[in-house]
């Protein structure tokens, strides 16, 4: 396996940058930084942690909220890029990032993380509460150093313990809309828990020789493509009737029992393909289906959780809307 610890990967375009000299930065750099794809649907699953909450949360403050969440969920995905430019590098579908590219250096990167990080969190504390910025700090922390820094080179279950951190934002919206955790906020910790390893593993699946040239212990690269299809399908047999339980314990409706069953049914036929389907481009393309789907899969029961949330506010209907 490479050594990627040693942390000898080339970064030379960067590194021999002048300190005073023309910045190769661009706005979109730094943007791609805070990876703001997966972000989006990181923030989105806070935004409906926030109006699910029980009480009433006032607008500025829910506002206030998925911005330093949002700001927070960036920062860490740039911590994140800061300390695996190296693994970067050496993979198809990061060499491009703006630290292995040369665009922006290891220290600017780094200081736009921490920057953000504790920008996110005092802000979120003091116009807040100190929970909700408590937790954040933990969240960042746990996908910047015991993820990223420990856990992604160090062992195949680095997703599984790791994933946790794309697990908390819903708790983090909750507690800053309602100053407390709620049974529902830990139900929804545990859908995205448990969502995480399939969605991963597809992926991982058909980029297994990115992670092998990587030297990253990924599923796939130490256990094999089988072990981690059967991975797949035992987290996705959990997962399906998890996301099916706040209908079960009465705390969503009939719209989101249905869709859940339904989207879950789906989620469950593309993880038997994915298990069924071992060679070839049949294979590959399960895969990839699987890995899309996730996506929808997790954004739909959101979704529907959001739009189920959804009343007229009182300070709306006072004003007569
Ligand atoms: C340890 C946990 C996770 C790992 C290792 C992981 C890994 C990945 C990877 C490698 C990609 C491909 C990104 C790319 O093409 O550059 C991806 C895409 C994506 N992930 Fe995850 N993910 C994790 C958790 C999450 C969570 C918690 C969410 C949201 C709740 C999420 C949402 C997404 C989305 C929306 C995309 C598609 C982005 C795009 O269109 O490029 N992921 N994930
Ligand atoms: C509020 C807050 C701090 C939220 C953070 C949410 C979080 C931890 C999301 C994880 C998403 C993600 C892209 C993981 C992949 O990391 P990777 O490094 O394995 O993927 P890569 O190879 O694309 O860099």
């Amino acid at each position: 396996m490479t050594d990627v610890a040693s942390r000898d990967y080339d970064l030379t375009a960067a590194e021999e940058r002048p300190l005073d000299g023309p910045s190769y930065a661009s706005v979109s750099d730094y943007v791609a930084l805070l990876k703001p794809r997966v972000m989006s649907l990181v923030v989105f699953t806070a935004l409906v942690g926030i109006l699910r909450a029980p009480g009433e949360v006032h607008p500025v403050i829910a506002f206030t909220a998925l911005l330093c969440i949002a700001i927070g969920a960036g920062a860490s995905g740039a911590l994140n890029m800061w300390w695996d430019a190296d693994i970067d590098a050496v993979m198809s579908r990061t060499k491009r990032r703006p630290v292995p590219a040369g665009r922006v250096t290891p220290g600017e990167a780094l200081a736009f993380g921490m920057t953000l990080s504790v920008g996110s969190v005092l802000v979120l504390g003091l116009l807040v509460n100190v929970l909700s910025a408590a937790l954040l700090a933990f969240t960042i922390f746990f996908y910047a150093v015991i993820y990223t820094m420990w856990l992604k080179r160090s062992t195949p279950q680095n997703i599984v313990i790791g994933g946790a951190a794309g697990a908390f934002p819903p708790m983090v919206g909750w507690a800053a809309a309602s100053g407390g955790i709620g049974l529902e906020s830990v139900i929804l910790f545990l859908i995205i828990f448990f969502w995480t390893p399939p969605h991963f593993w597809a992926l991982s699946l058909y980029k297994a020789d990115d992670y092998a040239r990587a030297g990253v212990p990924m599923l796939p690269v130490v256990s094999g493509p089988d072990e981690t299809r059967r991975q797949i399908l035992l987290y996705t047999l959990l997962l399906v009737p998890l996301a099916m339980s706040p209908w079960f314990l009465g705390m969503a409706g009939l719209a989101y029992g249905v869709v859940s069953g339904v989207t879950g049914a789906m989620m469950l036929a593309l993880a038997v393909k994915v298990y069924r389907l071992r060679e070839g481009a049949p294979a590959i393309k399960a895969c990839k289906q699987l890995f899309g789907f996730s996506i929808l899969y997790l954004f739909t029961l959101f979704a529907v959780l959001l739009v189920e949330a959804l009343h007229v506010p009182s300070w709306l209907s006072g004003l007569g809307i």
